[in-house]
């Protein structure tokens, strides 16, 4: 953060939802949520369609009054903010422009607006790569470029938190691959940044951590490090072009043998060595042992199948939390 906009200091970069309750009609849309995000972390907002993550984002940026509960940014609620863009940005919706305004001009109306210098235009223009393709017209842009344009605008302040709801949608490989880096580079900085997803592999290499929701309640509040060692378990990966042989050799030993594919299988209950010994005695060919790393989709599936209890509501509200 270059301070310049007089940006607030690091302690007060946070995002903080204490019992958050929203509902809508007969949906109960946010139901007790409470969590933090930390200055200087990536936190990804991961749930299912529905699971109440805009409505949180909303809430968060005052758009959408709680019920009950409290969301604040750096210990205030949004409309106790004296200078919002300086601190918090946030891309809800690819940016709504009008189709014969030009991008950058979209963004120096924005400028204007909240008193800060020119110059900032073109810092942020850079900063996403759309410097020429801002000059113009926004009803030519791509969503790609809309949603480059609407993180633009969410940075322009200069703030030390972010909210982005789903920044991903639309971008290309290379464009996901940008925004990774973009958001590593803005946590790195201090910022308290929160992202959500209802993929969980759009977030796999750019979140330190994850708050997961399921119909407005936590279901996870974890590091990513150690969701995923937990979910790694103790399962040894191997591969073979013996699979059956190895499946039944190993599963008369005490291991617990699962297919991965046609030459790959994760082992439980059996250590690496003695896998390895096993499969050495018996002269069944294998390459490549070693501990097996979950992927951040499968930690998830792991996660909400053991959350189905918790999330699980019962049958009188049932068609209250469904869309
Ligand atoms: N303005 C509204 N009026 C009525 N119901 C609403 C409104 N906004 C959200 N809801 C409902 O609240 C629930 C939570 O929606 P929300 O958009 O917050 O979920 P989400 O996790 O962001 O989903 P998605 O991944 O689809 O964006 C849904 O059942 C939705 O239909």
């Amino acid at each position: 953060m270059s301070h310049t906009t007089g940006a607030t200091d690091a302690t007060e970069a946070t995002i903080e939802v204490r019992d958050l309750r929203k509902r809508f009609g007969r949906t109960l849309a946010v139901d007790g949520l409470s969590f933090t995000v930390e200055p200087g972390t990536v936190t990804g907002f991961v749930g299912p369609n529905g699971a109440g993550k805009s409505t949180t984002m909303r809430t968060v940026l005052g758009l959408d009054a709680p019920d009950s509960g409290q969301a604040l940014i750096g210990g205030r609620p949004y409309h106790a903010l004296r200078t919002p863009l300086l601190e918090v940005g946030a891309l809800l919706d690819a940016a709504a422009l009008h189709p014969s305004r030009r991008g950058r001009d979209h963004l120096r109306w924005l400028a204007h607006s909240h008193g800060l210098p020119m110059r900032r235009v073109d810092e942020v223009l850079e900063q996403v790569g759309m410097e020429q393709a801002s000059r113009r017209r926004a009803g030519g842009y791509s969503l790609g470029m809309r949603q480059r344009l609407g993180i633009a605008a969410a940075l322009l302040g200069d703030p030390p938190v972010l909210l982005l709801d789903e920044p991903v949608n639309g971008l290309d490989p290379e464009g996901i691959q940008w925004i990774r880096t973009l958001l590593r580079h803005l946590a790195s900085e201090g910022r308290a940044i929160l992202v959500s997803s209802h993929l969980m592999s759009e977030l796999e290499d750019t979140a330190d951590h994850l708050v997961v929701i399921g119909r407005g309640r936590l279901i996870a509040d974890t590091a990513v490090a150690d969701l995923l060692t937990a979910a790694s378990g103790d399962r040894v990966r191997l591969r073979t072009s013996s699979r059956t042989e190895a499946m039944e050799l190993l599963a008369r030993e005490g291991g617990t043998v699962a297919v991965i594919d046609r030459d790959t299988l994760t082992v439980t209950g059996l250590p690496a060595e003695r896998i390895v010994e096993l499969l050495g005695a018996s002269r069944v060919p294998f390459a490549e042992v070693g501990a097996h790393r979950a992927t951040l989709e499968e930690a998830y599936m792991e996660l909400t199948r053991d959350a189905v209890e918790f999330t699980s509501t019962p049958a009188a509200d049932a068609d209250e939390v469904t869309r």
